[in-house]
C-alpha cells in the first residue's frame, strides 16, 4: 500500500484516523490505523485535528491527543520504533502525521504577539488575525556527511548513539550559509579536519522532529582528528571492510556509507530508502 499527503477537510466524516501525542502513536494488534467516527465516539481528550492523506485509497486524518489519553487495548509506540522496524509507507505515513503534529502543537499561539492561532482552510498554515501572520510547518535543513580518504572512512560516536554504533558527521545549517559551507564547518567543529570534492548524494525527510537531511561523500583534504568536546565521544577511520556496528538500514547515513563500501569493493549500489 502507498502512502501519499495530502490535503483533506476535516468536517468531512469517515476515514481512518492516526492517534497522536509527542512523538507517539497510539497502536493496537492491527496497527495505528482506526476507523475514525468509531474513535470520535470514545470520548477522548482531542486537542486537534488534521486530514493527511491517503494509506492506498482510504482518507487518513491525524487526530491529536493529550499525552495522558488511553485507549483500551492500545499502547503507545514511538515514531522511532517505527523507523527502526516498521513497514515502510506505513514509517512514511507516521513520519509525516508526526510533523504535521508538531508543527500544529508548536503554533496554538502566534510566536509574534501570542494570540491564539486558527487552522487556514485549504492551506496547512496556522493564522495569526491579530496581527496578521501566517505560520506553516517548519523544516530544518542539515547537512550529513561521509568523509572518506581511499580505502577508510571517518566514523564517529556521540554520546546519544546506541552502545558501540558509529556514524557519519551530521548538522543543522546555520542561516545565511550554503549547505556546502554547513559541510565543511560542522566537520571541522565535530572532527578538526579539512575536506575537499563535495559529492550530494540524495535527500531524506526526518521526522525527529522536523529535519530535512542532506547527504554528501566529501574527500579528507588534511588536519588531524580532535573531537569536539560534549558532542564527539570518538571518531576514528575504519577501513571499508573492517567497519563497527553502523546506524539503522533505514537511515541517509546507513545508505551513505553503504554506497560508499559497494563503490569500493566493486559491488551493486544500494539505493536510498
Ligand atoms: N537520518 C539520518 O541518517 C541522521 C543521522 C544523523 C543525524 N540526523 C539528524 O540530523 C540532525 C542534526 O544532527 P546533529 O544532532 O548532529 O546536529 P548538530 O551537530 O548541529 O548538533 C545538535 C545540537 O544542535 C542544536 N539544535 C537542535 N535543533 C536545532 C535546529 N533546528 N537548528 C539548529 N540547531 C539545533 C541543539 O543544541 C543540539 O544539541 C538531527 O535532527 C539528527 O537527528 C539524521
Ligand atoms: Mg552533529
Ligand atoms: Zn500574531
Amino acid at each position: 500500500m502507498v502512502w501519499r499527503n495530502a490535503f483533506l477537510d476535516p468536517a468531512q466524516a469517515g476515514g481512518w484516523a492516526v492517534l497522536y501525542s509527542q512523538q507517539h502513536f497510539l497502536a493496537d494488534s492491527n496497527g495505528v490505523l482506526f476507523p475514525r467516527d468509531w474513535v470520535k465516539r470514545q470520548d477522548l481528550p482531542i486537542i486537534g485535528e488534521q486530514g493527511i492523506g491517503h494509506f492506498g485509497e482510504d482518507a487518513v486524518y491525524l487526530l491529536q491527543l493529550k499525552p495522558s489519553a488511553t485507549l483500551e487495548g492500545c499502547t503507545w509506540q514511538s515514531l522511532r520504533q517505527f523507523m527502526l522496524q516498521g513497514e515502510a509507507e506505513t514509517f512514511r505515513m507516521l513520519a509525516y502525521a508526526a510533523q504535521i503534529g508538531t508543527w500544529y502543537a508548536e503554533h496554538r499561539f502566534c510566536g509574534s504577539c501570542g494570540a491564539p492561532t486558527r487552522q487556514l482552510p485549504g492551506e496547512r498554515a496556522m493564522r495569526c488575525d491579530s496581527c496578521e501572520s501566517q505560520h506553516y510547518p517548519r523544516i530544518s535543513p542539515s547537512m550529513i556527511v561521509l568523509v572518506t580518504r581511499g580505502d577508510e572512512i571517518l566514523l564517529a560516536r556521540s554520546p546519544r548513539f546506541v552502545t558501540g554504533v558509529y556514524s557519519t558527521l551530521a548538522g543543522f545549517v546555520e542561516p545565511g550559509e550554503s549547505v556546502e559551507h554547513c559541510v565543511a564547518r560542522e566537520v571541522r567543529e565535530e572532527v578538526g579536519v579539512e575536506v575537499k570534492n563535495l559529492h550530494y548524494i540524495g535527500s531524506q525527510g526526518w521526522p525527529f522532529p522536523h529535519s530535512l537531511m542532506l547527504g554528501f561523500h566529501a574527500e579528507y583534504a588534511g588536519g588531524d582528528i580532535v573531537m569536539q568536546e560534549d558532542e564527539i565521544e570518538d571518531a576514528r577511520w575504519f577501513r571499508v571492510d573492517d567497519l563497527p556496528p553502523l546506524p539503522a538500514s533505514r537511515s541517509i547515513a546507513r545508505h551513505l556509507i553503504d554506497l560508499y563500501v559497494a563503490r569500493r569493493l566493486g559491488l551493486p549500489e544500494p539505493s536510498l530508502p
